[in-house]
């Protein structure tokens, strides 16, 4: 109701996600794109795949072929060229560089582990980072929970953002990590484009990206505006190729982080105990609220609080 009392005034600019935008189209009443001059639209090639494809052709048969439109990316698709074709007119493509590149300053690693000891390998990182800000990556809002939880077990200050958090939680969550009360971040890649957090130092892909070019998004999280930063990709055994694709793409061979793994296995003991509490409070949130909640297990994780490592 607030949106289309302000969109009752006309403004100049208008920013929104393309199915706010059909909602508006729709059932705002004196609502038109009619008169749209410009059309901008930011991380285009994710705009554009299928799960917009619906969305974006049906603001494009409204607004006027008559129009300047603006396509930004960090990373472009065959989609998007589609779109020049079909729905502009001289196109023309302005690109800082022809292969996709990740910046100097930005130190980029990986680390080669059984899939099993994952979670010790996140801890003994996280510890000998002690004092850093991360983003940590992980590919499912569960695992992004899970892990959560898991690192408050062990005294972290971690805090989840996922899709199935409401826009309130999420705003909240951000708010926490960026005013620094929360030093980690646990993510899926609903955070891996756009996010401008000046003080993350590290990024973490915890779960490595399934499509090369999030990784791109992703460790674009940190190394910002001439800032320095570091990135860590897991690769289990099950990842290799995964990993071999992202080198292919950024045109580098990534440097492994170094670990010990005998200080790494005398975790295995804590953290086994991190995740079984981390089990047993989702499982209490799951019989307290039905199978959809896993937005909420923090409280009963902060309660718990084990030592800090
Ligand atoms: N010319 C500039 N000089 C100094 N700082 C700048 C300049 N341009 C942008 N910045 C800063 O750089 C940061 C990143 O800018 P912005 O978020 O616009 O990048 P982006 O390319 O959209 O990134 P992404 O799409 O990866 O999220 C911001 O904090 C912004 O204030």
């Amino acid at each position: 109701m607030s949106q289309s009392l302000v969109l009752a005034k006309k403004p100049h600019i208008v920013i929104a996600t393309p199915g706010r935008l059909i909602d508006h189209m729709e059932n705002t009443k004196g609502f038109s794109l009619r008169a749209l001059k410009y059309l901008v639209m930011d991380e285009a090639d994710r705009i554009l795949n299928m799960d917009f494809e619906t969305e974006v052709d049906k603001i494009l048969k409204v607004i006027p072929r008559d129009r300047r439109t603006y396509l930004f990316s960090a990373t472009m698709t065959k989609k998007v060229q589609k779109l020049q074709r079909a729905a502009l007119k001289d196109p023309v493509k302005c690109a800082v560089s022809t292969k996709y590149s990740t910046v100097d300053k930005l130190q980029q690693y990986y680390v080669f582990i059984p899939s099993k000891y994952k979670d010790c390998y996140l801890v003994s990182i996280l510890n000998e980072l002690a004092g850093n800000s991360f983003i940590i990556f992980c590919s499912t809002c569960n695992n992004a929970q899970r892990v959560a939880l898991l690192l408050r077990n062990l005294g972290i200050t971690a805090i989840p953002l996922h899709g199935q958090m409401s826009q309130n939680k999420r705003l909240g969550a951000l708010n926490k990590f960026k005013s620094k009360s929360r030093s980690v971040l646990l993510a899926t890649d609903v955070a891996s484009r756009g996010l401008d957090i000046p003080h993350v130092d590290c990024v973490i892909n915890y779960d490595i990206p399934t499509h090369s070019k999030d990784y791109i998004h992703r460790v674009g999280r940190t190394a910002r505006a001439g800032r320095s930063g570091k990135s860590i990709t897991f690769v289990t055994q099950y990842d290799v190729e995964l990993f071999q694709r992202i080198e292919s793409l950024i045109g580098k061979k990534l440097p492994a982080f170094p670990t010990q793994e005998e200080e790494v296995m005398m975790l295995v003991e804590r953290v086994s105990e991190a995740q079984r509490f981390a089990r047993l409070t989702r499982e209490e949130m799951r019989r307290r609220k039905g199978p959809q909640s896993v937005v909420e297990p923090m409280a009963a994780a902060a309660r718990y609080m084990g030592p800090q490592l």
